[in-house]
């Protein structure tokens, strides 16, 4: 309700004006702080001295404080304008009077008597606001369960100071408060939903960091934005125990890490890990490895083949991406790294001068057995140690007889000869011909570890990927029975054109991966602690198996939609399958969310009936949030040229009315490059979204539908939605669905000729 009917208005009023004074003050006085130490800071490493420990300290002391007040003043600055959003009042058991707790997206403690001003949104108390009825209520601390009587539960708008509106509610959020947000226009960036958390967004946020969590979210049910809070809620709740640094965010590519890059820093959270999985598979495969744009392979399914062999080669396509994503790929490669490893070492005795320390029978039972628990490299290390060690011995125990051999010939010659210059002479022969053995057996001993284990591979994990692949007899060998006999050797041909020309894929980062794991181990050892892993249906088991492999200590939260599975050839068409080989099903949670926020529930219908053609029971489709639009647009124009005029004059209406981004959709990259050429001559024609570009810039795009993925707009214009470009096929139907589940107001599909029976339902 507006806030001046509220009946605590002046209350509130007065509260807020106390806070925004408080807030106001303290601004001032810790800009000063920052300037004043800033300048110290910068003094100091001016004339620093790295011999003297006291400066060190001081530095160190002072960049710590710096960081503080930095902090603090981006936090004061935050709160300037909106210090909070909620209020709750909270008697705790055994109290006499309930707590007055205001919520907001920092905490703010009063310097004078460390009262609490806000409540940080990550605190355990505020979990009382997310998931807690009013009544008797409790929450989970470091110190226990806290148990108590929930009073009030309070929301408030507030813009620029001024408080607006104030709901006091119930359940989690007021219906009329989340509408607002949600009922708000898109920039070009995803935002911060601390106030408006729904509850079982609240679980998946606030879950146990150290049990894998994946999570089934339909379009638009908050995947990405919940991701980006559970890293802020982490960070916040394990603060002493890790930095930003050992968090992780892996996605698909680098324009949707930027897309949602403002929100952590709208949360408070910086120096986040954050990557692709083809650039982080990169750097930990160390090989300077150029890879195919991996919509490559989509855009030959997403083109409508017409000649057989097109078809022929895209079933090729999808058989090799299938296998290569399949967790029966690893157990290929293992039985490949057991052969590998059958010969990994030398059939060679180690000998120092003609005297054998060790056996290649005694070697290779080691490295088969003992130190099998350890990759390939690893365990050569542990060789390397035991040959050092039985050199010493066996070079000591040599020394030592031929130092005994020496004195009994001495002795001998000494009592059986005369002290003539014969025996002087034999004598000295016998002590020159002890010394030069031990001087040999010293130079040959500096050398001959080195020498046996120079004699082992040490090929990089490409190489052995490519001699694997190179080997037809072995690539039959062990796929024999894993697919098809008249699969295989195709299989490897496309696989030794990708290497011959210099093009792997990302299907081959993962076997890559795998192989390096095995063979070298991973020596880096990567400082994260948690991965989130965003669009996660786009990555395979095997990539998910290596990735829990590599970074064991780690944990994980996986947040995907298999409905938007555009590119199922190579990533996840079931999570239990992740669940049972990635996890290995240890504690592994899986959560569903089915609440659609984005969009409207007209919107959301017509989506549902486009993935409902796939008839697939499995796939969970999403219900929307009571938020009604209008109904989704059908339009039959007679030519391209008719549908970009009418997308254009749509466009300067929505202009006007205060939409800020919108989005022309075709199904391919050349049906984008004909809707553009309509528009090159306008004053603010619109851009092309390629792919390759760094940056999201917003504004009106147009984009080719298996580029939209985790994007979102005002108003969406599907500009091709004929049968002829989204036949009746499982892929078209997902393409067809992402694009219509972008918008958050109003969806438009144009056609010319026939309509795409996927479409058959909508609008009716
Ligand atoms: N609790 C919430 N309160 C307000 N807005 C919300 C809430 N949850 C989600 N939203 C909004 O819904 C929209 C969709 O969120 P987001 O992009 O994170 O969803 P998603 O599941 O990743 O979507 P998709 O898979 O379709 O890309 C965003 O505009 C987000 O701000």
């Amino acid at each position: 309700m507006s806030a001046k009917n509220h009946p605590d208005f002046m209350e509130e009023k007065e509260h807020l004006d106390y806070t925004l004074g408080y807030v106001k003050e303290n601004l001032e006085s810790s800009i000063k702080e920052k300037q004043r130490i800033d300048q110290e800071v910068s003094s100091a490493k001016r004339h620093f001295d790295s011999s003297e420990s006291q400066s060190y300290i001081g530095l160190m002391v002072n960049t710590m404080l710096q960081d503080r007040v930095e902090l603090r003043v981006k936090n004061l600055e935050k709160a300037e304008g909106r210090p909070y959003f909620a209020r709750i009042d909270f008697k705790e058991e055994g109290k006499k009077v309930p707590e007055k707790l205001y919520i907001g997206k920092m905490v703010l403690i009063r310097d004078e008597d460390q009262e609490l001003i806000i409540v940080d949104w990550r605190a355990p108390i505020a979990n009382l606001y997310y998931e807690a009825r009013l009544g008797e209520a409790g929450y989970l601390c470091p110190d226990g369960n806290i148990s108590g009587d929930l009073t009030l539960k309070r929301q408030f708008t507030i813009d620029d100071g001024i408080l607006k509106e104030i709901f006091d509610i119930d359940i989690t959020t007021n219906d009329e408060f989340l509408q607002t947000y949600l009922g708000a226009n898109a920039d070009n960036r995803l935002k911060d939903i601390v106030s408006t958390i729904q509850v079982e967004q609240n679980q998946i946020i606030r879950a146990d960091m150290w049990k894998p969590l994946i999570v089934q979210g339909a379009a638009g049910s908050g995947k990405t934005t919940i991701a980006l809070h559970r890293i802020a809620y982490l960070i916040y709740t394990f603060e002493k125990r890790f930095n930003p640094e050992n968090f992780m965010i892996i996605a698909s590519n680098k324009l949707f890490l930027n897309y949602i890059s403002t929100v952590l820093p709208e949360l408070g959270v910086e120096r986040v890990k954050q990557s692709t999985f083809q650039d982080f598979a990169l750097e930990l495969i160390g090989e300077k490895l150029k890879i195919k744009d991996t919509s490559e392979k989509l855009i030959r399914f997403v083109n409508n083949n017409t000649t057989q062999t097109e078809i022929k080669e895209n079933v090729l396509l999808r058989k090799v991406s299938e296998l290569k994503s399949s967790i029966l790929f690893k157990e290929v490669l293992d039985d490949y790294v057991s052969i590998i490893e059958e010969k990994y070492i030398p059939n060679e005795d180690f000998k120092i001068a003609s005297y054998t320390v060790f056996t290649y029978d005694e070697i290779n039972k080691l490295f088969l057995n003992e130190y099998r628990h350890l990759p390939l490299m690893k365990r050569v290390q542990e060789i390397k140690k035991h040959l050092t060690n039985g050199l010493k011995r066996r070079k000591e125990s040599l020394v030592e007889r031929l130092q005994y051999n020496c004195d009994r010939t001495v002795a001998r010659l000494k009592s059986t000869m005369e002290d003539t210059a014969e025996r002087r002479s034999l004598i000295i022969e016998a002590i020159d011909f002890k010394d030069n053995t031990i001087k040999g057996l010293e130079k040959e001993s500096k050398k001959v570890v080195k020498d046996y284990i120079a004699g082992i591979s040490k090929a990089n994990p490409f190489q052995y990927y490519k001699d694997f692949i190179n080997d037809r007899e072995l690539f039959h060998k062990l796929l024999k029975e894993k697919i098809a006999d008249e699969d295989i050797e195709p299989v490897r041909k496309y696989s030794l054109v990708c290497i011959r020309s210099g093009l792997m894929e990302i299907e081959d980062l993962a076997p890559l991966i795998y192989l390096k794991y095995c063979i070298y181990g991973m020596d880096e050892k990567i400082p994260v602690r948690h991965v989130v892993i965003d669009e996660a249906q786009d990555f395979s088991v095997f990539q998910f198996y290596v990735l829990k492999k590599i970074i064991p200590e780690s944990s994980f939260t996986i947040l995907g939609d298999l409905c938007q599975g555009i590119h199922s050839y190579r990533g996840t068409m079931d999570w239990k399958d992740v669940m049972k080989y990635a996890f290995e099903d240890s504690n592994c949670q899986l959560l569903t969310l089915e609440q659609s926020y984005r969009t409207t529930v007209e919107i959301t219908e017509a989506a549902n009936s486009v993935i409902n053609k796939i008839g697939d029971s499995n796939l969970p489709l999403s219900k929307p949030v009571i938020r009604h639009g209008e109904k989704v647009s059908v339009i039959k124009k007679d030519s391209r040229a008719e549908i970009a005029n009418d997308i254009r004059e749509k466009i300067k209406e929505f202009t006007k009315a205060g939409f800020k981004s919108v989005a022309i959709i075709t199904k391919t990259m050349e049906s984008c490059e004909d809707m553009l050429s309509y528009f090159k001559k306008d004053k603010n024609s619109p851009y092309i979204i390629t792919g390759n570009e760094k940056e999201y810039k917003g504004g009106v795009v147009i984009v080719p539908s298996y580029l939209v993925k985790g994007l979102e707009f005002d108003v969406c214009f599907i500009a091709d939605g004929e049968g002829e470009q989204y036949k009746d096929t499982e892929l078209d139907a997902k393409l067809l669905y992402v694009s219509m589940t972008r918008p958050l107001h109003k969806l438009y599909i144009y056609y010319t000729g026939t309509l795409s029976s996927l479409l058959n339902d909508v609008g009716r």
